[in-house]
């Protein structure tokens, strides 16, 4: 029996339904918008499509979003002043600096730069620390974060599950790793020095590909029944020449024969990313506002 397909647009769009309302009681609340500000450095034409969706998305949640876009050429001092900027600013509770940076800026820095508590990616190392010892504070990065949200959708509990998540970046692999063993699952963190991946793949009842390989996850590699999220956003080919399409880490078509349940690329991880960005950006206003958090958020 072929796979259910876990459908991210329409998870994404309840969440942000949700987020809307909150917003909105926010509002009145509060006596001003949840803000969100993004800075975009240089015209690199995908980051550009990113952010739009992402400034829409915010209007459409009854949210206020403020954009900057700065030239290629920006210096370092130059980002790290509309940072401070933008930390000082009360109207502002969430901050997003798109990556990646072009090479005369040290991502570090920057990220080191944004307060914690408007770091909506939730990339600075005090999030990542707060994340790791369960403080409830940190801001989670949206991927993992949306990740979990399908995951939990489909199998309720997630206890006692073997998860395997394949990719070790500090933006999606390990704070999933962290997600997963919160939620108790025995975690597995494999990448590309891992002997015999597909080994270790098939032991996952829960199976996380976050690498950057287009199809590299086989049919063969999979436990039957598992479930599979696939976070890969890969540009290949087209049938037509000239045109491309995206395709994720995972062979879906082989997959979809042998798994329980799997995220389609587009339509799956990604637009619970920015749903996400919007869910964190709301939850660091009513913290900064102290106001309770929404329960279901
Ligand atoms: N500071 C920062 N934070 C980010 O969260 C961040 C970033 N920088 N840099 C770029 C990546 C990429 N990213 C995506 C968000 C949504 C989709 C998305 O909605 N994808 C759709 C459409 C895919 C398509 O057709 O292009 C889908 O998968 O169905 C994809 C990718 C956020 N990123």
């Amino acid at each position: 029996m072929a796979a259910a397909l876990i459908d991210g647009r329409a998870a994404a769009e309840a969440l942000r339904a949700r987020v809307g309302i909150a917003a909105d009681f926010f509002r009145a609340a509060s006596g001003r918008a949840a803000g969100l500000a993004t800075v975009l450095v240089g015209e690199d034409p995908a980051s550009s499509v990113y952010i739009r969706s992402k400034i829409k998305a915010t209007h459409e949640a009854n949210m206020h979003g403020v954009h900057h876009p700065l030239p290629a050429d920006t210096r370092e001092e130059q980002l790290l002043a509309l940072v401070e900027q933008l930390n000082r600013d009360p109207s502002v509770d969430g901050i997003l600096v798109q990556l990646p940076l072009p090479d005369q800026i040290d991502t570090a820095r920057v990220i080191a730069a944004i307060d914690p508590d408007k770091d909506v990616d939730g990339f600075h190392v005090v999030n990542a620390g707060r994340l790791a010892v369960g403080d409830p504070d940190a801001l989670v990065p949206c991927t993992p974060l949306g990740c979990l949200h399908l995951l939990k959708s489909h199998l309720g509990s997630l206890s006692g599950l073997e998860a395997v998540v394949i990719g070790r970046s500090n933006i999606v692999g390990k704070p999933m790793a962290a997600l997963l063993l919160a939620e108790s699952c025995t975690v597995t963190i494999a990448h590309s020095r891992t002997s015999d991946l597909p080994e270790v793949c098939r032991r996952a009842d829960i199976l996380v590909a976050a690498v950057g390989r287009a199809e590299m996850v086989r049919g063969d590699w999979i436990k039957p029944g598992a479930c599979l999220i696939d976070v890969g956003i890969n540009r290949v080919a087209g049938a037509e020449p000239g045109k491309t399409r995206i395709v994720g880490d995972v062979a879906f078509d082989e997959a979809r024969e042998v798994a329980g349940a799997i995220t389609p690329v587009p339509g799956g991880v990604g637009p619970m990313t920015i749903a996400m960005l919007l869910r964190n950006t709301l939850v660091a206003a009513h913290r900064r506002a102290n106001l309770a958090v929404p329960e279901d958020l």
